[in-house]
């Protein structure tokens, strides 16, 4: 599978061909749309299912929209196309997902009363994770090596962009009263709490009864179980904090850490690596 690059950022040509970044452009947004935010594996699977729980405590299941794929408004896939096609007919609450940096955004998106949930994972479990996906992914051309793929990592050479620039392209929206971040270390940490958080931001407030049974169904375990496994196991693949010990020589460890201070420090976005 061939890429091209659209104002810098990479895409998978397959995956999202060119015309779907204007049909997410263009994209009309819906007060009450649910729109989760990911840079590729950060959480996506795992926050699509979490939400998925939520809004099945109020009844909706709708299998149609609310599959077993993360809705990700810019793929298209082979038995459905373009979804952001499909979603602009899909009823409300609509749970929409995308991994595009922010200035590929609908344009309305913005300025909506919808709910905008950012997820974020260290960049270092961030960037393994990512590694042994695309491995799974030949179509995808991405080097066979650790080593040459950290190097394009660290350069900003991957699909959906620089990790950094995704990360605070949203992160300077933080002041937006309709924006809640997530961190996948956090979630690993405390479900219950990060799920009460999610829930209540999103104005469906759960009882710890109904807390304990979302995060019954979405611990790493129970998502191993019920996910459809596609790639290979790739989107429940070891779903931990700290991975990235095993890939990193201490170099290679300095240099991610150089670059990690010198993109975040001062803006106030920081996680955590163990
Ligand atoms: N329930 C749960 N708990 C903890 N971790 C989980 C969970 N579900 C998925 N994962 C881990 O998330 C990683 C995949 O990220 P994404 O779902 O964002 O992938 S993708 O962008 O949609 O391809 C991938 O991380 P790695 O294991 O480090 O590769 C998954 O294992």
């Amino acid at each position: 599978m061939s890429t091209y690059k659209e104002r810098g950022v990479i895409f998978p040509v397959d995956i999202v061909p060119r015309p779907n970044l204007d049909l997410v452009k263009n994209f009309d947004i819906r007060d009450d749309d649910i729109m989760m935010i990911t840079y590729p594996k950060t959480g996506t699977w795992w926050t699509h299912q979490i939400v998925k729980q939520i809004l099945a405590s109020e009844g909706v299941k709708d299998e149609k929209y609310l599959g077993d794929f993360p809705n990700l408004i810019e793929f298209s896939v082979p038995e459905k196309g373009a979804l952001a096609e499909l979603f602009k007919t899909a009823p409300s609450p609509r749970v929409l997902a995308t991994h595009v940096p922010v200035e590929f955004l609908p344009s309305g998106l913005l300025g909506s009363k919808a709910k905008i949930v950012v997820v974020m994972r260290n960049p270092k479990d961030t960037a393994v994770s990512t590694f042994h996906f695309w491995q799974k992914v030949p179509e995808v051309k991405t080097p066979e090596s650790w080593e040459s793929f950290l190097e394009q990592f660290l350069a900003g050479d991957c699909p959906w962009g620089p990790f950094y620039d995704h990360a605070l392209g949203y992160w300077k929206l933080k002041d937006s009263h309709n924006i809640l971040f997530l961190k996948y270390e956090d979630m690993k940490k405390d479900l219950p709490a990060e799920v009460k958080k999610l829930a209540t931001f999103l104005g469906r407030p759960l009882s710890e009864e109904a807390v304990q049974a979302v995060v019954g169904a979405t611990q790493f375990d129970s998502m191993k179980k019920t996910v459809k496994q596609h790639r290979d196991g790739a989107f429940t693949r070891k779903g931990v904090i700290g991975d990235w010990k095993n890939s990193f020589s201490d170099e290679q460890s300095r240099a991610f850490d150089d670059q990690y201070r010198e993109r975040l420090s001062n803006t106030g976005l920081e996680f955590e690596f163990e």
